[in-house]
């Protein structure tokens, strides 16, 4: 066959074949048509998600901490029992008791996986990273968080959420993260951060950043709050650090014979943020975000804490609002209608954590020893069992309050004045600094002249209006001319032109006093009607918080930030609690405190006192 007739042959045949795939194509394309029409929409989408926790929310999140064996531990001859494998399983050994004869040698041990596994090597800023952080982040968009730290006694919770000057824990760490975050959103103060801190002790709630008399629980818009809680407006972490040191002293705790300054009661922290942001439509709206640092009382069997006296007592009530939590996470697992928050204080304080729209985390504490084999057991079968809960799904703040323009600028306008306010406050400090050392320096007997004050004597050839207008200096006064070296008279006058300026001084410094307080108290006033016009409470001025009093211009101490809508028994600011008031050795109504631990006080606010916190790492 020719070349030019294979050539014609071969497209023939090709088109024939390529009419029928345009054919089966078409066929094809009618038959999808005909099945969308049928089907609709439905047909294209994907399944419906089988994720229960696109439904029920999240799941709360379980870790397991493993705390290094104690001394005593070790010089109890006890042996390791707990092993973390890849990150996140347990695996846990009973030993066979030496006495039981038949088992001798034989080993159980049972697996158990959490979401994360912190061996004894990890490190605060570890278990914070994984456990903590994202909740941070959360707040900061309006969320809520809560993160509980579960275990026997001594298993490392309060380490876990407060640990020490050297390694601070969870709550310490949290708040750090918390105000770097703020700072690098917002240089306009738009966040505001409150604080309160309490504990269950007894089935009794109690303030711990202002000890009083109990608190009664109450359910309002929010959920279930305490009424008269103290709220205070925190500006740094430092400050929020001297303040769970302080509440932490408040404490109630007591030896037992498993932890000698074991936590009696259960510890809440919440931290809420609140800020504004504007909408689609551009209006402002209010947001807030709460973060939960739970402390819990040691979840320790009765028998393993001494019985006999107050303790069986606390230990039943610890007991009870433990039980009262198990209670509320095995109706929360098996999707119960009723969950009984009410049994307990502490659950009834959970009940957002745990049932609301929240992220929350767990981190159940164990020690690796088998003489605690018990306690380790009891705690990983509840983790493990938490692990089912889901919290309702989160619908980032249900109640966004839309605020108007003007009442946004006054806000902004109260944020500047008050800045403004702390500055003058720290001039007024810087004069009061001043004072304080020309007067010391007066009442110094007149030392003689140096070399260097005889070489800068000051000319004295200047031009009478030159002299007037300087400042005459305290130095300068000092300085003697080598004629006047040794007379007794020259230095009695220079002592009398020195007091006069001394004297002078004072009255100019008084002057400046009372034109700050003057200014200090204008802004005050115009703070205050700000905030009323608003028709809003705002917590944190100081003019809306402290009480009417005398404007005397001195310094006031930082407890105006402390905001109690009830008035407690025995209130006491911040200040008072820390210094003067604190006794050495603290028994609030009967109750033993960290406080009895302190002998010194504290050398600068900002720094974590040992004993506020847990024990160190040496003393286990
Ligand atoms: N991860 C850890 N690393 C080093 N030391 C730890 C660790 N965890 C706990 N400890 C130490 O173990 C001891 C007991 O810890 P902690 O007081 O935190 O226990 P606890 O569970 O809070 O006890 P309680 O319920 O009785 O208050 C402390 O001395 C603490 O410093």
């Amino acid at each position: 066959m020719p070349a030019s007739t294979r050539s014609q042959t071969v497209p023939n045949e090709s088109n024939s074949e390529h009419d029928a795939l345009k054919e089966k194509m078409k066929s094809l394309l009618a038959l999808y048509e005909q099945h969308k029409q049928k089907h609709g929409a439905a047909a294209a989408a994907p399944p419906p998600s089988k994720n229960p926790s696109l439904k029920t929310g999240t799941r709360i999140l379980v870790f397991v901490r493993v705390r290094p064996l104690a001394k005593k531990e070790m010089e109890a001859g006890s042996r390791c029992c707990v092993r973390i494998v890849d990150r996140r399983d347990v695996y846990l050994t009973e030993f066979a008791s030496e006495k039981d004869y038949l088992r001798l040698k034989r080993l159980r041990g049972r697996h158990f996986a959490f979401d994360a596994s912190f061996p004894d090597s990890a490190t605060q800023q570890d278990v914070y990273s994984t456990t903590t952080s994202e909740l941070v982040e959360a707040v900061l968009q309006g969320r809520n968080g809560s993160v509980f730290c579960y275990g026997a006694t001594g298993a490392g919770k309060t380490y876990t959420m407060l640990g020490t000057v050297e390694s601070p824990g969870v709550m310490v760490l949290a708040i750090k993260d918390l105000f770097n975050k703020i700072r690098m959103r917002s240089y306009d103060g738009n966040h505001a951060v409150h604080l309160s801190y309490l504990e269950v002790y007894n089935e009794t709630v109690r303030d711990l950043l202002s000890p009083g008399r109990p608190l009664v629980l109450r359910e309002d818009k929010q959920g279930i709050v305490a009424a008269g809680l103290t709220q205070y407006r925190a500006y740094s972490t430092d400050e929020v650090m001297a303040l769970l040191q302080q509440g932490n002293r408040s404490r109630t705790t007591e030896p037992t014979r498993a932890n000698e300054t074991s936590s009696r009661s259960h510890a809440i922290l919440q931290v809420v943020v609140e800020y504004r942001v504007r909408d689609a439509a551009m209006n402002i709206i209010k947001k807030m975000g709460k973060l939960s640092l739970i402390d819990l009382a040691g979840s320790e069997r009765a028998l393993a804490t001494d019985q006999r006296t107050v303790r069986s007592l606390e230990g039943a009530n610890i007991n009870r609002s433990l039980l009262a939590l198990s209670s509320c996470i095995n109706a929360l697992v098996e999707g119960k209608k009723h969950i009984p928050y009410r049994n307990s204080k502490l659950t009834q304080l959970l009940k957002d954590s745990l049932g609301g729209s929240c992220n929350t985390v767990m981190i159940a504490n164990i020690s690796p020893s088998n003489l605690a084999f018990g306690e380790t057991q009891n705690t990983l079968h509840w983790a493990d069992r938490a692990k089912e809960i889901r919290t309702k799904a989160i619908n980032a703040n249900e109640d966004l309050l839309p605020v108007p323009e003007t009442e946004t600028d006054q806000a902004k306008l109260v944020l500047e004045l008050q800045k403004e306010n702390r500055e003058l406050r720290m001039q007024l400090a810087r004069q009061h600094q001043k004072i304080m050392t020309l007067q010391a320096h007066s009442s110094a007997p007149p030392t003689p002249p140096s070399a260097t004050s005889l070489l800068s004597t000051p000319p004295t050839s200047a031009p009478p209006s030159e002299k007037r207008r300087t400042r005459p200096s305290l130095l300068a006064a000092t300085h003697f001319t080598p004629e006047a070296k040794n007379k007794g008279d020259e230095v009695a006058v220079t002592i009398r032109t020195l007091q006069q300026r001394v004297k002078a001084l004072e009255a100019e410094l008084e002057r400046v006093k009372k034109d700050y307080s003057l200014q200090l108290k204008q802004k005050d006033d115009v703070i205050r009607e700000l905030s009323q016009k608003g028709g809003k409470k705002v917590v944190a001025t100081r003019a809306s918080l402290r009480p009417k009093e005398a404007n005397t211009g001195e310094l006031k101490s930082p407890s105006y930030r402390f905001w109690s809508p009830v008035q407690t028994a025995k209130k006491r600011s911040f200040w008072d609690i820390t210094t003067a008031n604190s006794p050495s050795v603290t028994t609030l109504n009967g109750r033993k405190t960290r406080s009895h631990l302190i002998s010194e006080p504290t050398a600068h606010p900002s720094m974590l006192l040992q004993p506020g916190f847990a024990r160190k790492k040496g003393d286990i």
